[in-house]
């Protein structure tokens, strides 16, 4: 696992966007996987900005979901599928047939799930999954105790997910209990995982998940078993690493052409 500390999260958006950047160049179709939440803004507003600018081809690639609420209406404005077309697939002035992602509206719930799986199999895989991460460690929404091994399956949220997702909705109520995500074991066969981290809520989160034991109660911890996992925090995320000394000193050291 590589963990670069950055200054802050327009850095840590403009490092990434770069990293997706260089991997389109050189695989044009590439599979993008994406995140929700606050986090990965700046790495789509960076990306964008690249295509706008024309540094970046970004015409054929391709984009999938991570997750999605379970019974909100088709085409709200907070399901997951609205958030992606919206922030993603837009701005970088890609079609809606280059997305894919779960059916949160499906009335048979675990064949929308075998069916996502199947897709993103038959779609050859993930190149670069962005992720979050919740305060509670989650990734997707594979909350806490979630099985290292799952696939795509639904999952119900805890109290202190809906919570911290409640500033997308009305109120509190209106944020669902179920959600459809992709196991561990999906996100752990993409060729590439990032995961972003910013401010000081996700600190605690960070530490137990990068230099924590690997352990299901810690989600997030599950990236220590993947071969090509790339961890990009802020100094603020990343105040309660004890090794942030080392992972400056081994980023900085560097060869460029290693790329993220
Ligand atoms: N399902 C999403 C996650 O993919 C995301 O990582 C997390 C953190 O969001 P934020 O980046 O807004 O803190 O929120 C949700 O639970």
């Amino acid at each position: 696992m590589e963990v670069v500390i950055v200054p802050d999260a327009v850095a840590g958006g403009e490092l990434i966007a770069e990293a997706i950047a260089t991997l389109v160049r050189r695989k044009p179709e590439a599979l993008l996987g994406v995140a929700t939440g606050s986090t990965p803004l700046p790495i789509y507003e960076a990306l964008a900005t690249k295509v706008r600018a024309g540094a970046v081809d970004a015409s054929r690639a391709r984009i999938c979901q991570l997750d999605e609420y379970v019974g909100l209406p088709a085409g709200h404005p907070e399901s997951y599928r609205s958030v992606v077309l919206r922030e993603v697939v837009e701005p970088l002035g890609l079609d809606e047939s280059a997305f894919m992602g779960p059916d949160g509206t499906a009335e048979d719930v675990p064949a929308a799930c075998e069916a996502y799986d199947k897709a993103l199999r038959d779609a050859g895989g993930v190149d670069l999954q962005l992720l979050g991460i919740g305060t509670d460690g989650h990734i997707g929404f594979n909350e806490p105790c979630s099985s290292l091994a799952s696939r795509t399956r639904i999952k119900t949220l805890t109290q202190q997910t809906r919570e911290d997702n409640a500033r997308f909705f009305d109120s509190l109520d209106e944020v669902p209990h179920h959600v459809i995500t992709q196991g561990i074991g999906t996100i752990l066969e993409a060729r590439h995982l990032v995961l972003l981290a910013t401010g000081e809520g996700k600190a605690d989160a960070v530490a137990q998940a990068v230099e924590g034991p690997v352990a299901a109660l810690v989600p997030a911890s599950a990236l220590q078993l993947h071969r090509h996992a790339t961890v990009v925090v802020d100094e603020a995320a990343a105040s309660k690493l004890k090794l942030a000394e080392y992972f400056r000193a081994t980023y900085a050291a560097k060869p460029e052409w290693q790329g993220l």
